[in-house]
């Protein structure tokens, strides 16, 4: 099947005829022109891909300016478009300018046929691969664009959500290294993705290590990277995570994971703000913003000397608690929808909305997996659902695991403060400002409760 829209435009009806009959067999649709004040909308009129442009159209100018200005137009608003220029013998060192402007070539009066037939196919495949390439980046744009709109925007109009919102948004210009607390599946990495992008490094890469996953034999050259043959196994050198993150952020996940000598070997690089890799002697210099996480009571983990109350400093200069779910009252319902567009657009179904009898369920139920949880239970509704309105959703997904969890679930909140408190007290041996420390509160609270549950 011939392809290729081609355009000739010159001001000769002998040129234009003859050119036209010759590449006619090569190419699916030759337009010709004899004036080129048109040349635009022709262009977008016939899809045009390649041109054949003359130099001159002013009868006795021969200077080339014309076909100069008609090439920087057409370059400006058609870049994809491969334009071939038509000169004559004398024009030649014009010709070649024009190359330096843009043009795809030129060729010479009087042409030979297969010269010019070879130089429009390959002028056509240019124009082809180039809009390839431009409608591949507008693609690509367009899912980054998806992807940006998708991390920067966290759902949340509760004044609990309102609060954290606004103090990432205090701080997310500053440099602070950052805690962010909360339950498991409250958003914690969606959140620092979201400081990031609000942070001036939103430029630069944030660089995600799952500090429980990460083995301590390992953790290193992770970390730091390595030289070839630092260890057996290192055939070529390596780049670390912190030096992927350099001069953006670093968000360490499940902080309150990471043994003791670990510990110590971060706190040294997050002080000297260097890195050096293993089987290396020379320092590295390191631009980076620290955002941690954890669901891990710290303070807990420092008086049971877990954690090393020096780097607890370093990484916490500013700490943001995020609410559980249950605490976020509509945003529930806000959630539950956006996860019924994503998953509607995934399994093509349209419109999913939930009843008004599921939304009161799931508002009263306690999402103990927090919004991990209420992702997974849309994502099954969405899948189950055979009409639009969604009139019952499975609740029971999130299950206990042990039987002392089990036994807990089926305490009322008062028993259950009892409980742990006794737990600590018993594990403590009766030590108030451990059990304080533990618990989170302070001695005077303590008391209280004591005072309360007759303990
Ligand atoms: N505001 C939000 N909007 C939409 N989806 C969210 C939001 N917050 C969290 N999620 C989704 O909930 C799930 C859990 O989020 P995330 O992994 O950030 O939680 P986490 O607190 O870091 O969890 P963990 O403690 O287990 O590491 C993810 O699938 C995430 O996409």
């Amino acid at each position: 099947m011939k392809e290729g829209n081609i355009l000739i435009i010159d001001d000769n009806s002998s040129i234009l005829t003859t050119l036209e009959m010759l590449l006619t067999g090569h190419f699916k649709q030759i337009i010709t022109l004899k004036k080129p004040n048109h040349i635009l909308s022709y262009i977008t009129q016939y899809d045009i891909e390649v041109i054949l442009l003359d130099m001159n159209f002013s009868a006795g100018i021969n200077t080339g300016n014309e076909g100069v200005f008609w090439l920087n137009q057409i370059i400006e608003k058609f870049p994809h478009i491969s334009v071939i220029m038509i000169t004559a013998y004398g024009d030649i060192d014009l010709a070649v300018r024009t190359i330096k402007n843009g043009a795809f070539d030129f060729i010479l009066k009087p042409w030979n046929n297969e010269k010019v037939i070879s130089t429009t196919h390959a002028a056509l495949k240019l124009s082809q691969s180039q809009r390839k390439n431009q409608s591949l980046k507008k693609e690509s744009e367009r899912l980054k664009a998806a992807c940006n709109q998708q991390e920067e925007e966290i759902i949340g109009r509760s004044t609990a959500m309102k609060e954290v919102i606004k103090i990432a948004q205090k701080i997310a210009g500053t440099d602070a290294n950052i805690l962010i607390t909360g339950e498991n599946g409250t958003g914690k990495e969606v959140f620092a993705k979201y400081i990031h992008t609000l942070s001036q490094r939103r430029n630069s890469l944030i660089v995600t290590v799952d500090m429980g996953a990460i083995s301590s034999t390992l953790f290193e050259s992770e970390l730091f990277g390595h030289t070839r043959g630092s260890f057996t196994g290192a055939t070529k050198d390596r780049m670390g995570k912190m030096e992927a993150a350099h001069e953006g952020t670093l968000f360490l996940d499940e902080i309150g994971n990471l043994s003791m000598d670990l510990q110590a070997k971060l706190l040294s690089v997050i002080q000297t703000k260097t890195i050096t890799k293993l089987g290396s002697n020379d320092p590295k210099p390191l631009d980076i913003r620290l955002i941690c996480a954890t669901n891990i009571n710290i303070p807990t983990q420092i008086a049971n000397q877990q954690f090393r109350e020096d780097l607890f400093y370093r990484i916490n200069t500013i700490q943001i608690e995020l609410p559980p779910l249950r605490d976020r009252g509509h945003d529930i319902i806000l959630l539950a929808n956006n996860f019924l567009n994503i998953f509607g657009l995934k399994y093509n179904k349209s419109h999913l909305h939930l009843s008004t009898k599921v939304q009161k369920q799931i508002l009263d139920y306690g999402w103990p997996g927090n919004i991990r949880e209420l992702k997974h239970c849309m994502e099954k509704a969405a899948i189950l659902a055979d009409k639009p309105q969604i009139d019952h959703v499975d609740l029971q997904t999130y299950h206990a695991n042990t039987q002392d969890d089990l036994k807990l679930l089926d305490l009322d909140l008062d028993q259950l403060e009892k409980k742990i408190i006794s737990q600590q007290l018993e594990a403590e041996d009766g030590n108030m400002s451990k059990v304080a420390t533990k618990l989170g509160v302070t001695r005077q609270t303590l008391y209280n409760k004591l005072k309360k549950h007759n303990l």
